[in-house]
């Protein structure tokens, strides 16, 4: 899974860190942790809450603009004492005090960050300066929802973290990739220039329970076409590859990367590599023998290897 970065580790940090929220000394303070989660309405953010919320002693804050995440996913914890769910859009400023920032928001399915494209790149690029000023202001730790497509259509394969990447920068995919490797600049700046403690992950392919059916990401989408009996479509050539983490993984890996001791960037995935033809064949296979498996054709700049080292 997690491999420490040979770039990354502990890097020299030439500022002390800003002091931590002063509500941590308060009489009236009683949780050991306030989290602030954006994007927790999410699929992977939803799962993370539903962990950190296990722990007694957390306080969780979920900031969310509902673009892809949904209320349904944190039914259960509204109205719970330790919980907040606030609808706000990280390209606002955001004014609370919190310990700990899992920043998470981000369409990150193809066809919904492609939708909007300058919506995506704000709020990669200016959501993500306003979660590191909340960070500096209250002295948080903030930890980045990071992504393998920062290696864009990689030429190293498999992925090391000092790997630079090949990353068209003009095209259809750049809002998301472009605008993911910004978030991590301006994490290291914040970091070398104001001291705030700061983690980032890059996640590699995640699926499980609460994608949206219809988010046309591969796994859901070749499951969901198995089960109405439609042919599973895959995009040419379909000998490109992809790398699968169950998303309770993934949340233990953000967990363990935000408690632990490493900057990052360190990747986080599964290295069991299949390719789109091998993952339509077994879902095939298990779900619905006699559909058809079709080959259609891709979109711009698809990946064609990934997998973490
Ligand atoms: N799932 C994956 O395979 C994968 C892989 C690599 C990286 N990631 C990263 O992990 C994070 C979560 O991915 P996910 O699969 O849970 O996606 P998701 O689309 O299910 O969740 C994203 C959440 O962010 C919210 N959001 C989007 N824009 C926002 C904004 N401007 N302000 C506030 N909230 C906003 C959405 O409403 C949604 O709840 C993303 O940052 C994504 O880039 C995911
Ligand atoms: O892990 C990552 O870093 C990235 O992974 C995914 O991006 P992608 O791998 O393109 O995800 P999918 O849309 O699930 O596509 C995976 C592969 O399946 C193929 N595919 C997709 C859908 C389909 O119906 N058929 C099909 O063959 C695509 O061409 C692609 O090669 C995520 O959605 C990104 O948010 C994330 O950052």
């Amino acid at each position: 899974m997690a491999t420490e970065s040979s770039n990354g580790g502990n890097h020299a940090v030439t500022k002390q860190p800003p002091t931590p929220s002063p509500l941590r000394n308060s009489k009236f303070f009683q949780s050991n942790m306030r989290i602030l989660i954006t994007g927790g309405a999410g699929f992977i953010g939803s799962h993370l809450v539903d962990r950190l919320m296990e722990n007694e002693k957390n306080e969780v804050i979920v900031a969310d603009n509902f673009f892809t995440g949904s209320k349904d996913n944190l039914k259960k914890w509204i109205g719970h004492p330790r919980f907040e769910l606030i609808r706000h859009d990280v390209t606002e400023p955001l004014l609370i005090e919190v310990d700990r920032i899992y920043h998470v928001a981000c369409p990150a399915s193809p066809i919904f960050y492609k939708y909007n494209p300058v919506k995506t790149i704000k709020t990669n690029v200016i959501g993500t300066l306003n979660m590191l000023g909340l960070a500096k202001r209250v002295g948080a730790r903030i930890l980045l929802t990071s992504t393998s497509e920062v290696y864009g259509d990689p030429l190293v394969h498999p992925q090391t973290e000092d790997y630079w990447g090949n990353v068209n920068p003009i095209g259809v995919r750049s809002c998301y990739d472009e605008g993911k490797r910004v978030a991590e600049t301006l994490m290291f700046d914040y970091h070398r220039q104001h001291g705030i403690e700061i983690r980032i992950a890059r996640i590699f392919n995640t699926y499980g329970p609460r994608m949206n059916i219809d988010d046309g990401r591969v796994v859901s989408n070749f499951i969901a076409q198995a089960l109405r009996g439609e042919s599973l479509t895959v995009q040419a050539p379909g000998t490109q590859t992809r790398s699968f983490c169950f998303v309770s993984d993934m949340v233990d890996g953000l967990m363990r990367l935000m408690e632990g001791d490493h900057t990052g960037p360190i990747n986080i995935g599964n290295p069991g590599e299949f390719t789109m033809t091998e993952l339509a064949e077994t879902v095939k296979e298990l779900v619905a023998p006699d559909v058809k498996i079709l080959t259609v054709e891709n979109t711009p700049d698809d990946p064609r290897q990934r997998k973490p080292a």
